[in-house]
């Protein structure tokens, strides 16, 4: 019997429960692909009484940190910035490979984190924090290593494009697409993470720094959200044939041997042939532009426990995988 990689779940959220059950009910998958059993060691959570659908209540424990020092693999799925990273970077230091869908905390602190772990030689993979389930981060920082991305633009948020897509085709009103987008859960805790388009910079901010390899933060990102669109916008793009969208985009300018990278999120009043004005409800589309490889267009669930647990877990395989090799 090979040893098994041991595995601190950091949430039980939408994301972490989804994860944990995936665990358990794909078991004989993941330690056939990983050559060795994933064990789920604890999964730590601010309420241990509370009972997560699908997740062993025998699991849950409150000492992170005592979770953190028993994992071969913390996967980090809480949020937040403060406590997730004094989390990773304990994971780090004992050695241990991270896995986070940590977006915002990527944003602000990636570039310390990834020095940290490639110091400590673990990994740190964060697929799940840029569209979920589709895989981008990979695409414009492995898979087209060998060529050179000149452009980067998408709808890169579901939430508000749940809510634009609402106005353009059902024709509600912006203010009460906006409260039924919250009434249904589309929106996060902190809905101005969506609408002022914070979300949107972060995914913006991670996709370049991993198509470039540049130093971006997001006070790089020209940045507008929504909340300033008023009914009078959608319907003078409506009546010129345009449909609204907020677009995240990155792209080269300046020098080719020394190019600068620019970064902008902004709405943006599209052609309704446009590759980008087919993102339909929560959906999300990302067009990549390459030298040799020309136009590529990824599309799909940008968000939601189970496909973002997709990623977190393919994320987990390859982090397991370098376990078992080292
Ligand atoms: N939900 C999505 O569709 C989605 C998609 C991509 C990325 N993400 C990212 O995944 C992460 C988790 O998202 P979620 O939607 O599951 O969030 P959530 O709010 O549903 O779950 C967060 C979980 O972490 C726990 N938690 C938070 N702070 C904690 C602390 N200090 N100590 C212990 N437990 C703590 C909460 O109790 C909860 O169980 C976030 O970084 C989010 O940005 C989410
Ligand atoms: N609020 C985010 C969740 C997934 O990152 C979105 O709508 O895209």
């Amino acid at each position: 019997m090979t040893t098994p990689v041991r595995v601190a779940l950091l949430g039980a959220g939408t994301v972490g429960a989804a994860v944990a059950r995936r665990l358990v009910e794909r078991a004989d998958l993941y330690a056939a692909r990983v050559g060795s059993p994933l064990e789920l060691v604890g999964v730590a959570v601010r309420d241990t009484s509370r009972v997560r659908d699908g997740v062993d209540p025998a699991l849950l424990v409150q000492d992170a940190e005592a979770l953190v020092d028993q994992a071969d693999v913390v996967v980090e799925v809480m949020g937040g910035l403060d406590r997730a990273r004094e989390l990773i970077e304990r994971g780090i230091r004992n050695g241990a490979q991270v896995v986070t869908a940590n977006k915002q905390l990527l944003a602000h602190h990636g570039p310390a984190l990834e020095a940290l772990a490639a110091e400590a030689g673990v990994g740190l993979d964060y697929e799940a924090a840029v569209m979920a389930a589709i895989p981008v981060v990979a695409v414009v920082r492995d898979s087209l290593a060998g060529d050179v991305v000149t452009s980067i633009s998408g709808i890169v948020n579901g939430s508000t494009n749940f809510v634009l897509d609402l106005v353009a085709r059902k024709g509600v009103p912006f203010e009460e697409a906006v409260r039924l987008a919250g009434e249904l859960g589309f929106l996060e805790a902190d809905p101005t993470e969506d609408l002022e388009g914070l979300d949107a910079a972060a995914k913006i901010v991670l996709l370049a720094r991993a198509a470039w390899g540049a130093p971006l933060t997001l006070a790089d990102v020209q940045r507008r959200g929504i909340t300033g669109l008023t009914d009078e916008d959608f319907r003078t793009a409506s009546a010129n044939g345009k449909v609204i969208k907020l677009v995240a985009s990155a792209w080269t300018s300046g020098a080719q041997d020394a190019p600068r990278v620019e970064l902008a999120v902004r709405p943006v009043a599209l052609p309704q042939d446009d590759p980008l004005a087919q993102a339909r409800e929560g959906s999300n589309v990302l067009i990549v532009e390459a030298e040799s490889a020309g136009t590529l267009r990824l599309h799909g669930a940008g968000a939601g426990g189970d496909e973002t647990a997709s990623a977190v877990l393919g994320d987990l395989v390859r982090a397991a995988r370098r376990v078992t090799r080292a």
